[in-house]
């Protein structure tokens, strides 16, 4: 979507404790290569706290933080495991802990780039009727045992858990959405389920998620390996050049990149390297400290770089994700406001 006339209203983040590398090695769930090849710090660990939850406490506060001009016409809440109960609607949980209008609550699965898939249909569904004014777009997960080892289901990757939220307006607020651009390559999607047959329930052939068994299956010969490599490289980068032509800007005039969650070897394979950018203009050196928010990275890299004061008004952020499936989002945001940050509740 080329520029748009839509706003960031606020955007939050609430994410449990974090457990630290050192504290992970020495209770035996994880080992040094792991550690040395991600550059995992720490990771942020629920005890208590499912996704859902999570998801409400960030837009709790994201609400606090935009303030009652945006009336909120539509919530779209996304994620990609375990929501706490077995067949139940997590985004009417959100809307009936959160909201008091009436509007549709829809959930959005599109892996790791959930949030910007959500992005991507709140945009459109504010466009495609005047009378709508603003959407709130939630993220919650939580990666835990049994069924998912946040250190080893996803070499490369260490999951995290937390919620966020962003609040997409007519109205201004904390940024201007200049541009939103979305690819797909769903000739990848096998990447993630390899040669595993379709089963009848969750974790029906082995007790804990697997992806590099999948991975391995999907790329059997090294040709395999190159061509899906490559066409993950094209794509992420494709996705970057379609955003920031449709802003009419360029890389030089990125202030900061809000890049996934993924470990050091795999950003650097696929963006720092690539777009030669300084992992110091990047949400990096703190997304090390906490893990792969699933759906969430980019809601939290917004919240983080601009919280934290990297990010002030007149600035220009890249926003950029990806999905197993795999789906590419990148956005150029322009920071129109400093954040009121209310405790979160
Ligand atoms: C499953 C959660 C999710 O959606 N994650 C986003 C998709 N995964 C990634 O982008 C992680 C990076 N992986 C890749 O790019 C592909 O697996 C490659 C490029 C085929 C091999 O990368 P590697 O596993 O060797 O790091």
């Amino acid at each position: 979507m080329p520029t748009t006339d839509l706003h960031i209203a606020a955007c939050a983040t609430w994410l449990p404790p974090t457990m630290t590398a050192h504290q992970a090695l020495a209770q035996g769930l994880t080992d040094q290569r792991t550690i040395t090849t991600t550059g995992a710090t720490a990771v942020a660990v629920s005890h208590h706290h499912s996704g859902p939850e999570m998801a409400a406490a960030a837009a709790r506060t994201a609400l606090d933080r935009a303030g009652p001009h945006h009336r909120i016409d539509l919530l779209l809440h996304a994620s990609f495991y375990h929501q706490g109960h077995d067949l139940w609607a997590p985004a009417s949980y959100i809307h009936h802990q959160c909201l008091t209008t009436p509007c549709p609550a829809i959930e959005v699965r599109q892996v790791s780039n959930g949030a910007m898939a959500a992005l991507e249909l709140a945009a459109a569904y504010l466009t495609a009727d005047p009378t709508r004014h603003a959407a709130l777009i939630t993220t919650g997960d939580r990666f835990c045992p049994p069924g998912f080892d946040r250190w080893r289901s996803d070499p490369g990757t260490v999951y995290a858990d937390g919620g966020t939220a962003l609040i997409l307006s007519r109205t201004p607020g904390l940024a201007r959405l200049r541009s939103l651009v979305t690819l797909s390559a769903p000739d990848l999607e096998r990447m993630h389920r390899g040669d595993d047959p379709f089963t009848r329930a969750p974790l029906e052939i082995r007790p804990t998620i697997d992806l590099e068994t999948c991975k391995k299956a999907f790329t059997r010969t090294t040709a395999d390996r190159m061509r899906a490599i490559s066409r993950v490289a094209t794509n992420q980068h494709l996705v970057i050049e379609q955003a920031l032509t449709a802003a009419g800007t360029t890389l030089d005039d990125i202030d900061a990149f809000a890049l996934p969650h993924l470990g050091r070897r795999r950003l650097e394979a696929g963006y720092l390297s690539k777009l030669g950018i300084d992992p110091g203009t990047t949400t990096w050196p703190w997304s090390r400290t906490i893990g792969h928010l699933g759906a969430g990275d980019p809601i939290a890299g917004l919240d983080h770089l601009t919280t934290t004061g990297r990010l002030t008004p007149g600035t220009r952020c890249l926003l950029t994700s990806v999905g197993a499936g795999f789906t590419w989002s990148a956005a150029v945001i322009d920071i129109t406001a400093t954040p009121r940050t209310p405790a979160t509740r």
